[in-house]
């Protein structure tokens, strides 16, 4: 059986200790390949690699930096079908997601910030008469990066693009559960000649090698998206060590359905941001609630469509949604569709796995389910179940609407359906949440501010936030 090797100072290596764990593959739930279980003396190797790294990449020019990113997005882009198979074989999305989402996504990553350091530029400040103060943005040295599985790629190069165009040299950990791609993504690195030490790829379990990059004293700096739990522990951790901390959690995202929509483009976008990824994404809609005058008409067109939507083998050209990501996550899906049930909910349409034929009858399918007549602030509504599970909820006013979004502990993203442009102003000021799509879902620019409040985080990704939180700013004062 294969097995994926850790990538430190500019070669692939086997974990110290020589241990590996599984690594399934969600459409059939087979083991297809071994993925290194590292530990501390991995996180070690690859902190000396990265000191000695960072004088020479650090002074390189952003110009030279810039060339050696764009060959590390062109590399992935001449090896597109092997990235996409290989995404969807690890994550259990269909191929088409992979190929036109993940993938490509995670080219742009690269590309924007090989062009965006060039043109990041600090501020000064004038005093009349006094001096000027100008700001000098330093990379911050040795920064780790810790990914998840949802989005594998495409959130791995979001985090390490800005890490190493602001000149940091990184230790990066993608999830245990979907390695693959960042394990290709070494040997690109390696063909394009960034020098060695500078990006560091270690492989294994969060509560280990992800602990130890954490708690490494070197490790200025922490890039983190996953669960909010864990993101509690790793701000537990990290901030007695004064670590720069960025973290993308979890959401409980509301998409609030005005009676006064363009109902056929919202029924559409709305099928996408309840179940693209099988509904693992942050960023997910999955409270939908809608203006009671068109509650039942939405409810019937929406189950309907709902219930057609075929489930199926990633590589299969018809799936709109392929497996759950694992066997345990897939449990804890379902024990949220059982939960509904006891909290008084009533499943429209969903709510059991799906089995498919040889080769795939262990995959991890789940049928796209729509649940009706949940209290707002009941547990199915307020925790993140974050599969393809949402709940439908009429309201009579804004002001209730508006309460009842803002009635979890998330804050991540919020969907808005108006055409009343007053409204949808206001909504969007109100309601918790660090993005807000207005008569549209995740449309997104890489310039913008992404991230959330409440639970949902701290601090921004994207654009110059990123730039910023990857660089540490001295400001130097001269008296005239
Ligand atoms: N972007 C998001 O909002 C995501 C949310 N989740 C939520 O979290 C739940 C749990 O999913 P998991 O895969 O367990 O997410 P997780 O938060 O455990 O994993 C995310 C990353 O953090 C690492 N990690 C885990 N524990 C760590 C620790 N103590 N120190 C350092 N790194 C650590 C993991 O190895 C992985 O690379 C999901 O069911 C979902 O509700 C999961 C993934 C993404
Ligand atoms: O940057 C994006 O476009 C999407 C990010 C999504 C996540 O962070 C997530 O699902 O965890």
């Amino acid at each position: 059986m294969e097995k994926l090797s850790n990538f430190i100072d500019g070669a692939s290596v086997p974990p110290v200790d020589g241990n590996y764990i599984d690594n399934y593959e969600p459409a059939t739930g087979m083991v297809y390949s071994l993925i290194p279980n590292s530990n501390e003396k991995d996180v070690n190797n690859a902190v000396a690699a990265a000191k000695k790294a960072f004088p020479v990449w650090s002074s390189l020019s952003i110009e030279e930096r810039g060339r050696c990113l764009m060959r590390v997005a062109d590399g992935i882009r001449r090896r597109m079908d092997e990235f996409v198979a290989a995404e969807s074989r690890d994550n259990g999305k269909p191929l088409s997601l992979a190929a036109h989402v993940d993938i490509p996504r995670a080219i742009s990553n690269f590309e924007f910030f090989a062009t965006g350091i060039q043109h990041f530029a600090s501020e000064s400040h004038y005093m009349e008469g006094v001096g000027v103060n100008y700001t000098l943005r330093k990379p911050i040295g040795i920064v780790g990066c810790i990914s998840p599985w949802n989005l594998p790629l495409y959130l791995f190069s979001w985090k390490i693009a800005p890490a190493l165009a602001a000149g940091n040299c990184v230790i990066a950990k993608p999830s245990e559960v979907t390695p693959y791609t960042a394990y290709l993504l070494s040997e690109i690195i390696k063909e394009s000649g960034m020098p060695d030490g500078v990006l560091n790829i270690l492989h294994g379990l969060g509560g280990t090698v992800g602990d130890a990059i954490v708690k490494h004293p070197q490790i200025k700096a922490i890039s983190f998206t996953g669960g909010t739990s864990t993101g509690e522990y790793i701000a537990r951790t990290a901030a007695p060590m004064f670590k720069k901390l960025s973290l993308e959690l979890g959401g409980k995202n509301p998409n609030i359905i005005f009676a006064d929509c363009d109902f056929d483009e919202m029924l559409k976008v709305t099928l996408r941001s309840s179940f693209a990824n099988q509904g693992q994404i942050c960023l997910c809609g999955s409270r939908i609630f809608i203006e009671r005058p068109i509650y039942e008409k939405f409810k019937a067109a929406f189950v309907d469509k709902v219930s057609k939507m075929k489930v199926s083998f990633p590589s299969d050209p018809d799936a709109r949604m392929g497996a759950l990501v694992s066997k345990p996550h897939l449990e804890k899906v379902l024990s949220y569709v059982e939960l509904a049930k006891q909290e008084g909910g009533t499943v429209l349409t969903g709510g059991e796995k799906e089995t498919l034929a040889a080769p795939y009858s262990n995959g991890y399918y789940l049928r796209p389910t729509v649940i009706e007549g949940l209290a707002y602030d009941c547990r199915t509504n307020q925790e993140e179940i974050f599969g393809p599970v949402v709940t439908i909820t009429p309201f009579d006013t804004e002001e209730e609407v508006l309460m009842m979004a803002n009635s979890v502990k998330y804050g991540l993203s919020a969907t808005l359906w108006t055409s009343n442009l007053q409204r949808a102003h206001r909504v969007a000021d109100k309601v918790d949440a660090g993005i807000v799509w207005i008569n549209e879902w995740l449309v997104r620019d890489l310039r913008t501010p992404f991230g959330g409040v409440k639970a949902s985080g701290v601090g921004r990704e994207g654009g110059w936030e990123a730039l910023r939180f990857f660089t540490e700013p001295k400001n130097v004062f001269i008296r005239y």
